[in-house]
């Protein structure tokens, strides 16, 4: 069953997904050693700094050198770019890190020299990044879950049917993204169906609609929902009130 943590507080909805982290961390070290997690972009990025560089108790048991991070889909502009997913983490999260001096994780980010040559150099973009993805499974995938229900870079529809139906790259583009910018690279359904654990993040009044089609309609036409059935049983939405408000879904605080 895919659990979903409702809270009334975004502060206290940031903790508890912060709290989640640092348990698939400590998972991860006992097991290899280090911990692979891949994050998106969007509205997580101001959760993740809220939960692992503001929460006093959170954040002092995240062990960020052994952290390796990854995007679940990066967009494909230059890394300083406003739109870059690593360029907002970095602002939000990797140079408060920097700041206080803690030894921050190695984070791998899209080959940007590629990105300036232009559409053309998309699949190779991909194909690098492919490359430098763990051997093996990862720890942690963090998503959150788009107005029409897309999540990474994979979004419904017939004309991107094709990310969802890849079963073999584990690192996939689109140059027609319904979401600016149009660029874009995304892990694709194997990966995440192979990561250990995965959790999405979704907070508004904004998702109220989107969320009575993945979990009471079951539209399995929305990359959400599929996660959420691929990923039975390790899958996780941390949620705010506003964002299921009047839809009858059974929730509960996530608890250690
Ligand atoms: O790069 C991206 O655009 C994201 O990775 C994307 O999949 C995002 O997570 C959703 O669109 C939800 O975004 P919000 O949380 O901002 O609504």
């Amino acid at each position: 069953m895919v659990s979903i943590h409702e809270y009334s507080n975004s502060n206290e909805l940031a903790t508890s997904v912060g709290t989640f982290i640092v348990e698939e961390q400590n998972k991860a070290l006992k097991s290899h050693g280090k911990f692979n997690v891949a994050i998106s972009g969007g509205s997580l990025i101001k959760v993740l700094r809220e939960a692992l560089v503001n929460d006093a108790t959170v954040s002092s048991q995240v062990e960020w050198s052994k952290w390796h991070i990854y995007f679940s889909d990066e967009r494909l502009v230059p890394l300083e770019h406003e739109d870059s997913n690593y360029g907002s983490f970095k602002d939000a999260v990797l140079e408060e890190l920097t700041r206080k001096q803690v030894i921050g994780p190695v984070v791998y980010t899209i080959n940007e020299s590629l990105v300036q040559e232009g559409k053309s150099e998309n699949e190779k973009v991909a194909k690098e990044y492919e490359s430098l993805l763990p051997d093996e499974p990862f720890d942690l995938i963090l998503l959150g879950c788009g107005p029409d229900g897309h999540t990474c870079s994979l979004f419904p529809g017939e004309a991107h049917k094709y990310l969802l139906e890849e079963k073999t790259r584990q690192v996939m583009w689109c140059h027609d993204s319904p979401k600016p910018p149009s660029d874009r690279i995304t892990i694709t359904l194997p990966v995440l169906s192979a990561s250990k654990a995965v959790a999405f993040v979704a907070e508004g009044s904004g998702k109220v609609s989107i969320l009575d089609e993945i979990f009471n309609k079951q539209n399995q036409e929305l990359p959400c929902t599929i996660v959420n059935s691929e990923n039975d049983g390790k899958t996780r939405w941390f949620v705010n009130s506003d964002a299921v408000k009047g839809l009858g879904l059974k929730t509960g605080k996530y608890s250690t």
